[in-house]
């Protein structure tokens, strides 16, 4: 099972290596106000999900609002370390 620091060390190696048809290559490339509101949307969904649907679904919208909260950590240059000493 993959970990949030794992999907991290996957996501840099794909900024790096631009593999084709990486999504998180294509977000990188569209920029933080595009990646800040797929982040938005993402969030949203995690509600609705809560609010309407199964753990299941929820448990999915979060997992793809952690990833796309990654990615803006990508664009902006913050690792795990950066986020977590304000937990
Ligand atoms: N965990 C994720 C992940 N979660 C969410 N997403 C993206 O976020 C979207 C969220 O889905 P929605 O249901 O909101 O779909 P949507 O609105 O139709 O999506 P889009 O039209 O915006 O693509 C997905 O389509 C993916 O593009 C993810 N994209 C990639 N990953 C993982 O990131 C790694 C690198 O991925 P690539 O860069 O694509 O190789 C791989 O391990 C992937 O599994």
């Amino acid at each position: 099972m993959k970990s949030f620091d794992d999907l991290y060390a996957e996501l840099v190696q794909k900024a790096a290596d631009r593999p084709e048809g990486s999504g998180t290559v294509a977000a990188l490339d569209a920029g933080v106000h595009q990646i800040g509101k797929k982040i938005v949307e993402e969030a949203a969904e995690v509600w609705m999900a809560a609010e309407y649907q199964s753990e299941a679904e929820t448990a999915e919208e979060i997992s793809q609002l952690l990833y796309h909260l990654q990615v803006m950590m990508l664009a902006r240059g913050l690792k795990p370390e950066d986020i977590y000493r304000y937990l």
